[in-house]
């Protein structure tokens, strides 16, 4: 199978967060399952050249209708760690993609709508073929609305889409004006409750939503959150839509890439480690414990957080657990970076505060060599969050020997089981901890478990570290997933037939023909 990816990210050139690492990882293993794979991606003035291989200019005047008019815009094409990738760079006043950072300008929604337009653009001008588009998050999900309502009459007929949500939060709303830009030129019949229009906001348009409603296949990124995106507020408003569309939406797992995610291969980590030869972890705390400045005279247990200093990621509880592990005779290193203003400032204050402490360091930056290294260091690493779609940090965790501390939300449920309370789990095949309130005390026992258990048990702690490594969540089951997907919609023909059971609630609801109401579902 043909298979492009389309999406804001590629680790570890592009990224952000864990979309980077998927976008990567997915199409590495469908690679190596056989199947041809291309990304598109815009063009970052930030991005770290130092990963792309042979960059070169693919197509020179790439000519991209922007308001009626043309924005040029040049190709270019290289190899991240051995993936084919296309970075689209447009020739605008705008700058979209010059903005020494991925996200957070004002413009947001316009800059990747304008990424979309052109990577289908490129597709028609380049006479490309793929069987299947994977296009992720909102950034990207104006591409299934305008293949079906644009480019199928130009040349992309035979194009299916499947889209992947990683997290529900950010979901695009924008005006009318996108649609202006795009040419998508018919106002009302976008801005419909079956269309794009925003759930809570009727003037606003919501580009997740048109990536729902008008992609052939939906996932997001572990079964528990497909559920809890369904039927909790944790849909941030598309449980509907999602309701709506249930027979072609899914929760299908994460992976990571073992191929750069192993101790005992990772060119970031001094000592490599593998699960026969666990002793050797220790060289790496030791290194760790060096480069920070934390002392090293009495072992004591290192608890790590690596991730983004964001709501979603429970900062009250990250922020009480440095204090908390402190006054109970553990280190606790911090590797994250924040966008919003108040919360960077809060960091950097306890950072600050926290300066001398020999066993504390808080690094507030953006550093992927240090994360590999702190996973390679540290005994846990906690997760905390209030949300998480899937996660990455206690998968990776898991892979490095690192015992997960989690709250029971979101994949982390699908990945981490509890080694005192996990009834469905044998004693053998249990890997972490869990606690499922979002307050103090309930953290504050799954902590105070791990680190009793290191101290009192400290062979059962190695034990459980072991466990861990012993799981599989490498990419193969879920690259494989993502095929039968692939393979069940490149050949949905059009017109689709309409889901029945749809039907009389569609209709009911919105009170549109139901021809009308249908033609959209099973893109
Ligand atoms: N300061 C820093 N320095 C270096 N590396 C850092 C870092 N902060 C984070 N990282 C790295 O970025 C990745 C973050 O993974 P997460 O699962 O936390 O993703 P995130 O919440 O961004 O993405 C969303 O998408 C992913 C992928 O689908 C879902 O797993 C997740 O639940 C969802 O919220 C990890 O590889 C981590 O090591």
């Amino acid at each position: 199978m043909y298979i492009v990816q389309i999406a804001s990210e590629c680790a570890p050139v592009i990224k952000a967060g864990g979309l980077g690492d998927v976008v990567y990882g997915l199409s590495r293993e469908l690679e190596i399952q056989g199947h041809c794979v291309e990304l598109i991606l815009p063009k970052y003035d930030c991005m770290r050249y130092d990963h792309i291989w042979g960059l070169h200019e693919a197509y020179a005047d790439l000519k991209v209708p922007w308001y009626g008019s043309v924005i040029y815009c040049t190709v270019h094409c290289g190899w991240v760690h051995g993936r084919l990738c296309f970075f689209i760079e447009p020739h605008s006043s705008e700058n979209y993609f010059h903005r020494g950072v991925y996200y957070g300008a004002p413009d947001d929604p316009m800059r990747f709508a304008f990424f979309s337009k052109a990577a289908l653009e490129f597709l028609q001008q380049s006479n490309k073929c793929p069987d299947v588009l994977h296009c992720h998050d909102w950034q990207t999900g104006l591409i299934p609305v305008m293949l079906y309502e644009m480019y199928q009459y130009h040349g992309l007929e035979f194009q299916r889409v499947c889209y992947t949500i990683h997290n529900f939060k950010h979901q695009g709303q924008t005006g009318y004006n996108v649609l202006e830009a795009i040419g998508l030129n018919r106002p009302d019949y976008y801005f419909h409750p079956d269309r794009l229009q925003d759930p809570f906001n009727p003037f606003a348009l919501n580009l997740m939503k048109g990536g729902i409603v008008y992609s052939n296949y939906v996932t997001t990124v572990s079964p528990h959150h497909a559920w809890e995106a369904r039927h909790t507020e944790i849909g941030c408003g598309l449980g509907h839509t999602l309701h709506m569309h249930q027979h072609k939406f899914s929760g299908v797992l994460n992976g990571i890439d073992y191929g750069f995610w192993d101790p005992e291969g990772d060119c970031y980590i001094p000592f490599p480690y593998s699960h026969d030869d666990f002793k050797s972890k220790a060289r790496n705390k030791k290194a760790l414990r060096k480069q920070l400045g934390l002392q090293d005279e009495e072992d004591k247990p290192i608890i790590a957080f690596i991730g983004r200093l964001d709501q979603q990621k429970g900062v009250h509880l990250v922020h009480h657990a440095i204090y908390y592990s402190l006054h109970h005779r553990a280190q606790f290193v911090l590797l994250g970076s924040a966008t919003e203003a108040a919360i960077n400032a809060q960091f950097w204050h306890e950072k600050n505060f926290l300066s001398g402490n020999p066993d504390c360091h808080l690094e507030i930056s953006f550093n992927e060599e240090l994360a590999h290294l702190i996973y390679a260091a540290a005994d846990m690493v906690l997760v905390p969050s209030n949300y998480e779609p899937c996660g990455l940090t206690q998968i990776i965790g898991l892979k490095y020997g690192t015992v997960p501390v989690v709250r029971g939300v979101g994949g982390l449920v699908n990945t981490v089981f509890d080694r005192d309370y996990d009834a469905d789990k044998k004693p053998e095949e249990r890997n972490g901890y869990v606690f499922y309130q979002s307050d103090l005390p309930a953290m504050e026992s799954a902590i105070a478990r791990g680190v009793g258990l290191w101290y009192d048990y400290p062979k059962e702690f190695r034990k459980l570290a072991m466990q861990g490594m012993e799981y599989d969540y490498s990419w193969r089951n879920p690259a494989t997933e993502y095929v039968e997907i692939y393979e069940g919609i490149r050949h949905q023909s059009e017109p689709a037939e309409p889901a029945e059971a749809l039907k009389p609630l569609q209709q009911q609801t919105y009170g549109l023909p139901v021809s009308d109401a249908s033609s959209l579902e099973n893109r």
